[in-house]
């Protein structure tokens, strides 16, 4: 389940009405989940001033937060069953610009590096996963790795994660690092 514009009220409302259509108890669930994306996107801004920064071209930050937009996706996966095969996720990479994870204490994300290992963690309920995903592997010319990744579930529990993705909306090439500087 996916909600679009997640740092606006109106975006919160307009799903919280077609979940709960006619409902007017769910004013709840839209400030939650505005209020818990406004802070991540807080995160997610911090990670993107550190990567312009990094790369020398901060004065085209502030056109690049203009043009971002947030969705907010719910995920819960339950245990398998004896036997059963995994019913995770499949590996893949984002097509975010970021993306930013948050769990409860059930592992099961692995992450690939880039000599081909799965990696799994311990997950911890205080932290977050950023990770990059496709938009910003284009924005940074190759040079930022959008990591595969999947959920292998492995415990009875059910896992429950949030994920803020970052998208930039409208903009092309002319906005990619190797525009801004040539390389
Ligand atoms: O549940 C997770 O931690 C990962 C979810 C994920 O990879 C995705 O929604 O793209
Ligand atoms: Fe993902």
């Amino acid at each position: 389940m996916g909600i679009d514009n997640a740092i606006t009220l109106e975006g919160t409302e307009d799903f919280a009405n077609t979940m709960w259509p006619g409902g007017n108890d769910h004013f709840w669930y839209s400030k939650t989940v505005l209020s818990y994306s406004t802070l991540v996107s807080e995160l997610e801004q911090m990670v993107v001033r550190m990567v312009f920064e990094s790369y020398g071209v901060y004065q085209h930050h502030d056109s690049h937060k203009d043009s971002t937009t947030y969705l907010f996706r719910m995920m819960k996966y339950r245990g398998p069953e004896k036997n059963e095969a995994n019913v995770g996720g499949d590996a893949h990479t984002d097509k975010s610009f970021i993306t930013v994870l948050h769990q409860n204490h059930v592992s099961g994300l692995q992450v690939k590096s880039k000599d081909g290992q799965w990696m799994g963690f311990k997950p911890s309920p205080s932290s977050f996963i950023v990770m990059a995903g496709d938009a910003l592997l284009g924005w940074s010319n190759d040079r930022i790795n959008a990591p595969f990744h999947r959920v292998v579930m492995s415990e009875s529990e059910p896992r429950y994660s949030v994920g803020l993705f970052s998208f930039i909306k409208g903009r092309g090439k002319e906005s990619t690092i190797k525009a801004y500087c040539g390389v």
